[in-house]
């Protein structure tokens, strides 16, 4: 029997997935898997059970990644499955940036009584007057799932848009329309879009890069939209930019009392992936993450460990381990397996960065007591029996 406790609402569909080996706890202590949503994490402290975290959602900067993976306790996300929610929300936040509809419908709620309604609004609506998409040069700084989507969406609204990535993975520039520009530099895109929406991972690289520096390079009135993260954005700077006039929008998913005193900005409260396709997509995909690493050892869509998949274990036992990434490790390991007469049968072993993970499929029942061997070299980090 599994114990999984959850810190945020993951939709039901997710929970079903999980077999009746596994039981709902409420304390996290007493848990060996945990599924998350934005919980904020990195003031918590894991016991040794916790094996497993699964982020139903992309963003995993709520979580200490390192500080788990030195627990050995892998993290999971869920890549992609929010990315249509996020790509209309977007979609929505352009259209509501290019044209004062937010206004028009609260002259409207204003004058709802207004038995000359009709008349009134012919007038007023110059107010509300707007620009359109297409021709627009629009921007999109980090085309992973969401980025693309966007991409493709404004492609397809008739803008000419420009995309930058460092890391563009083969399949994502595959994915993207023929006749979007990807671009080498920040820099390039800055110099001519009108529209710049990013979509990277808040990580301690791309803190502030939304900053006095990156605004100079834009043209005025540019439009910036942020449905990634807040620190993203450098707060003081964005206000220099909207006030002058440099920006001309900001549109974000992510308000604090800071943005919310600055002009012209259009906010939302974190809705991106507020949706119950996008919910129930990372609910499942959490769910699968999290029976095949504690039914079967195989890791899915990690972000502290390395993906490993040994499939299902067709020989007696199966026993994983958890280590850091330094020599002489998998001799160790061999040695005590041989010291106990056990043969092994297949092995997997990856690395990522310090850390790495290990599959022994072997001919002998696993015992505790093998793991407890295990467990006591130098550089092990958690090992788990799974048959
Ligand atoms: N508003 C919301 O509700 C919501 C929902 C989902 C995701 N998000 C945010 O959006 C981010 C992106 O989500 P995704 O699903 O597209 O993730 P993803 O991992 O598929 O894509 C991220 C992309 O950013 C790129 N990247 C990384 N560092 C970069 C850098 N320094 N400069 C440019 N590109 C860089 C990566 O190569 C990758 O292609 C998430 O990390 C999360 O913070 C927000
Ligand atoms: O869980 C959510 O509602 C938001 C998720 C989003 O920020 C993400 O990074 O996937």
């Amino acid at each position: 029997m599994f114990n999984y406790t959850c810190l945020n609402p993951i939709a039901q569909v997710g929970l079903d997935e999980l077999s009746d080996q596994y039981q709902k706890v409420e304390d996290i202590n007493d848990a060996d898997a945990v599924l998350v949503r934005s919980a904020a994490m990195h003031d918590m402290e894991f016991s040794d059970k916790l094996c497993a975290i699964a982020r139903a959602g992309a963003g995993v900067n709520n979580i200490p990644l390192d500080k788990c993976a030195d627990q050995g306790i892998v993290v999971f996300n869920t890549p992609g499955a929010n990315a249509n929610g996020v790509k209309e929300l977007v979609l929505c936040g352009m259209l509501l940036a290019a044209r004062d509809i937010a206004g028009g419908m609260e002259w409207v709620k204003e004058n709802a009584s207004d038995e000359n309604i009709g008349k009134a609004m012919e007038k007023a609506k110059k107010q509300f007057a707007g620009t359109e998409l297409k021709g627009k040069k629009f921007g999109v700084i980090g085309l992973g799932a969401i980025g693309v989507l966007v991409a493709n969406v404004a492609r397809h609204l008739g803008m000419d848009v420009y995309g930058v990535d460092p890391f563009l993975s083969v399949k994502n520039a595959l994915s993207l329309s023929r006749d979007i520009t990807v671009v080498k530099s920040y820099d390039e895109l800055y110099e001519i879009c009108d529209y710049i929406t990013v979509h990277v991972p808040y990580i301690p690289d791309t803190k502030g890069m939304l900053n006095k520096e990156a605004f100079a390079k834009m043209k005025d009135g540019v439009v910036i939209l942020n449905y990634a993260r807040d620190l993203l954005v450098n707060d003081e700077d964005m206000k220099a930019a909207l006030e002058s006039g440099k920006v001309a929008r900001y549109v974000t998913d992510f308000p604090n009392p800071a943005v919310m005193q600055m002009p012209h900005v259009i906010a939302t409260p974190h809705l991106g992936a507020s949706t119950a396709e996008s919910e129930d997509n990372c609910a499942v995909m959490a769910a699968h993450e999290i029976s095949e690493f504690m039914e079967n050892g195989n890791i899915i869509n990690s972000v502290n460990y390395p993906n490993c998949d040994a499939g299902v274990c067709n020989t007696k036992g199966r026993i994983t381990v958890a280590h850091r990434n330094i020599p002489k490790m998998l001799n160790r390991f061999t040695e005590v397996l041989s010291d106990e007469g056990i043969n092994i049968d297949h092995m997997t072993n990856k690395s990522r960065g310090d850390y790495s993970y290990c599959v022994f499929d072997i001919d002998a029942d696993s015992t505790q007591e093998i793991a407890d061997k295990l467990n006591a070299i130098d550089g092990v980090l958690k090992v788990r029996v799974i048959k």
